[in-house]
């Protein structure tokens, strides 16, 4: 044969010459080149990445202790490069952990874990030491007091890039004046070109960890960029949870297989799944019986048994003729007793038969006896024709009417065929077997006549057959066995997906809340509305997550220009590969023009003074990459993403409705203002009468609310007119110069360096009038104040 690799000639040797060159390489080889995969991909880019990963780490580790964060960053520019140094007031690392925290990748605390924490893969901060170390050439310097100890350890190391292991430069006993805490020190290749992310950065993850207090010192800043705490509560503790059936893929159901302490399938699914209990242990045992024995397939039994009587009693030998009798009699009478009748239904009945027959008789029937009498009585039972009989109701009842009853004659007997001529006589398949009987079965009948048995009529046959097919009592594997083979391991992941099993729980999770994220909005931007919300936990693949959404609008937002999104994973701000991100797709996906945005083109981001938020949480965020800037497009999260971020806009929809029907009221009333006094005038030159007196007219005219102040004989009275269509609750508050008596009811009076607040919450129904009295004596100066009606639809005349 003449091959292709002939012509490479007799020499040979070329194998053994790639061979030289080949070696396998360590991870920190790897990312030392990649590291744009981890984010470190330019100077500005990787001190921004640095700053980041110390800080999340910084907050992760507070927050576990339960310590109220206090983190401190500082970049200074150090001859040719710039030193960053981060500092935390956590539980420190123990002086045996920290060469491996630092100096190893892919060594952290939180890859196991299913728990919300903003590191997950231990690479972070190593990969920083890592960037640090190739560009400057310096060690990391590690400073790192663990609570409760008088001394801090410290440090100087890099990572040994041919080991992924530290290597030691320095390490020394030391003084710090902090109680606890780690302090990094890192000198890189960097700019400042990206300053902005930077600050975004801080100020984002200020916004969404309002708990923490937060200092940013750099070479571009006059003042430290300072970020106090805004609350002493932390965020609600997680609990750890164990992996949900539905989330596992084989590679780690094989290693779960492989640790486990536990013996049998069920006590293993309980012992390390979370939502499985005894009830859905044996559900899922049921499903992985189905998938990995397959089922028996149960056939209807005839009305006259004779056949299975004779079978049976000639099956019998050397036993006498009365013990023979009796038992071959029961069996038939059993057998036509059921409904229908599984192999392994049989052979429990002659178990029980054949035990009987030694009270009856006092003859032992032995294994040989019940199994040829099992033989015998399951061939007379499974005849061609009783195949074909049981297959047909089946088929009739799957395909009701829609086919002709020769086509539904033509597919039994041909699926008859593939039972009677399957290897194992007890007529077991699983449930991929049975589907592949149906259709070549079909496609036979179709190639033979000219009828029809499409997709839909194939998969109602399996699922008709399906269903009276029966689980067989056969022991599963034992957990060890399973753990040796991959395709058992297979059917029992498959088992564990196809059952319904409940939600993992979600105390595992710690969303921000959509209070604290309104708040965080208001804190940073001076907006005139807010609204924020949080939906529910959902899953996907396993973990649970939930989203929330937040709209700032309005105010001294900028106008101009597409609207701000920030995102948020974990309470971690996203600043890169914006346009990579299921949450910037889900928002340019939203049809903003309905909720009252510009949208140039109608997709997009839109446009006008608006700020979104939104912040995935989960014990596992599927970002796009090891640098995690970007949450993947997984549809589940994208739906949670859209629905909080609909939730937000529809509030914005009706304050920006509520805002533009409140406008042209205003411009309404300006123009009424202007021309009411025209008319008056004209119409009293006209008539010659008396100027008619316009107060009140425009409220009257515009339906307002009208609060007009009179004051006789030392009487002061407020009167509310409510001329709108819906009761209205004010806040009326007349500041007087002198003492105020005899307060009319429901009013109070306030003292404040001598001058009086009298103050009153009327509600007053459409159409009424409220009055609210008080008594002065002497002169007197007033000033009104009304909270509760908005400007535009109130008359003050006081
Ligand atoms: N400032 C710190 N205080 C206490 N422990 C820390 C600190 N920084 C890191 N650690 C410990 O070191 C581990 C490794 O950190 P690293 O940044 O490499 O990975 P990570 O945060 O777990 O995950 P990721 O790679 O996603 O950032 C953490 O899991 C944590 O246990």
């Amino acid at each position: 044969m003449t091959s292709f690799q002939s012509t490479l000639g007799e020499d040979g040797g070329i194998a053994e010459e790639l061979a030289e060159n080949q070696r396998a390489i360590s991870i920190a080889e790897f990312f030392e080149k990649n590291k744009h995969m981890l984010g470190f991909d330019s100077g500005a880019r990787g001190l921004v990445t640095a700053v980041k990963e110390a800080v999340d780490n910084a907050l992760d580790a507070t927050e576990e202790a339960g310590i109220a964060p206090d983190i401190y960053v500082e970049i200074t520019e150090a001859g040719d490069y710039y030193k960053l140094v981060v500092e935390d007031n956590g539980p420190g690392i123990t002086k045996e952990q920290i060469p491996r925290v630092f100096g190893k990748l892919l060594y952290g605390s939180r890859f196991h874990a299913r728990e919300q924490s903003r590191g997950q893969q231990g690479i972070g901060i190593s990969a920083a030491v890592l960037y640090s170390q190739l560009t400057s050439g310096k060690p990391a310097k590690i400073t790192s007091r663990t609570q409760g100890s008088a001394d801090a350890q410290y440090f100087e190391l890099i990572v040994d890039t041919d080991t992924n292991e530290p290597e030691i430069r320095n390490e020394a006993t030391t003084s710090w004046d902090r109680p606890h805490g780690t302090r990094i020190e890192l000198e890189m290749e960097a700019n400042m070109r990206a300053r902005a992310q930077l600050h975004d950065y801080i100020k984002h993850t200020a916004v969404v960890n309002p708990h923490a207090r937060v200092e940013l010192r750099e070479p571009g800043l006059d003042e430290p960029l300072k970020f106090e705490r805004g609350t002493d509560q932390l965020p609600a503790e997680t609990e750890e949870i164990r992996p949900h059936p539905h989330g596992v893929e084989l590679g780690t159901l094989l290693k779960m297989l492989e640790a486990t302490e536990s013996y049998s399938v069920s006590g293993f699914l309980q012992g390390e799944f979370t939502r499985v209990g005894n009830k859905t242990a044996t559900k899922v045992c049921d499903r992985f019986r189905d998938n990995h024995f397959g089922r028996e397939m149960a056939w209807t039994t005839p009305d006259a048994t004779d056949d299975i009587e004779a079978a049976v009693a000639d099956a019998v030998a050397n036993k006498s003729a009365a013990a023979t009798e009796w038992f071959a009699a029961r069996v038939a009478e059993t057998v036509g007793d059921r409904e229908r009748l599984a192999h392994h239904d049989l052979v429990e009945l002659v178990d029980n038969l054949a035990d009987a027959v030694v009270e009856e008789h006092g003859e032992t029937f032995g294994d040989t006896v019940r199994e040829n009498a099992v033989e015998s009585a399951w061939a007379a039972l499974t005849d061609d024709e009783r195949l074909t009989a049981s297959l047909y109701e089946r088929i009739d009842a799957a395909t009701s009417t829609q086919k002709d009853d020769a086509t539904v004659q033509g597919i039994a007997e041909r699926l008859a065929e593939k039972f009677a001529d399957a290897e194992d006589p007890r007529h077991r398949a699983t449930r991929d077997t049975l589907a592949g009987y149906v259709d070549r079965s079909a496609d036979r009948l179709e190639d033979a006549t000219d009828a029809t048995f499409g997709d839909t009529a194939r998969e109602n046959v399996v699922e008709s057959v399906w269903s009276v097919m029966q689980t067989v009592p056969d022991d599963l594997p034992k957990v060890k066995d399973i753990a040796d083979d991959r395709d058992t391991a297979s059917d029992l992941l498959t088992a564990m997906r196809e059952t319904d099993i409940l939600a993992p729980p979600t105390d595992c999770l710690s969303p921000i809340t959509a209070e604290l994220v309104e708040a965080g909005l208001r804190k940073e931007f001076d907006a005139d509305f807010y609204a924020a919300a949080t939906r529910d936990a959902e899953v996907h693949g396993g973990d649970p997550f939930i989203v929330e959404a937040g709209i700032a609008y309005g105010g001294e937002l900028e106008s101009n220009g597409s609207v701000q999104v920030m995102r948020f994973a974990n309470r971690v701000p996203l600043v890169y590969q914006r346009g990579a991100c299921a949450i910037t797709d889900v928002v340019k996906g939203i049809g903003w023009r309905n909720y009252g945005l510009d949208q140039p083109g109608g997709s997009g981001l839109p446009s006008g003074p608006a700020v979104i938020t939104v912040h995935v949480a989960s014990t596992n965020v599927p970002f796009t990459s090891e640098s995690k800037d970007a949450v993947a497009n997984v549809p589940a999260i994208e739906d949670e993403i859209e629905l909080a971020i609909r939730e937000a806009a529809r509030e914005m929809k009706s304050y920006i409705n509520r805002r533009q029907s409140l406008q042209k009221r205003r411009e309404k009333q300006d123009v009424l203002g202007r021309i009411l006094p025209q008319m008056a005038d004209k119409l009293a030159a006209v008539t010659g009468q008396e100027r008619p007196n316009i107060d009140g007219a425009l409220g009257r005219i515009m339906n307002n609310v009208i609060v007009e102040r009179r004051v006789e004989d030392g009487t002061v009275t407020l009167t509310v007119q409510n001329h709108s269509d819906r009761k209205e609750t004010l806040d009326v508050t007349d500041i007087v110069s002198v003492e105020p008596t005899a307060v009319s009811d429901g009013g109070s009076v306030v003292d404040l360096d001598d001058e009086w607040f009298v103050q009153w919450s009327p509600s007053v129904s459409a159409g009424e009038t409220a009055t609210l009295t008080y008594e002065v004596g002497g002169d007197a100066t007033f000033d009104v104040d009304v909270d509760g009606v908005e400007d535009e639809k109130l008359t003050v005349n006081a």
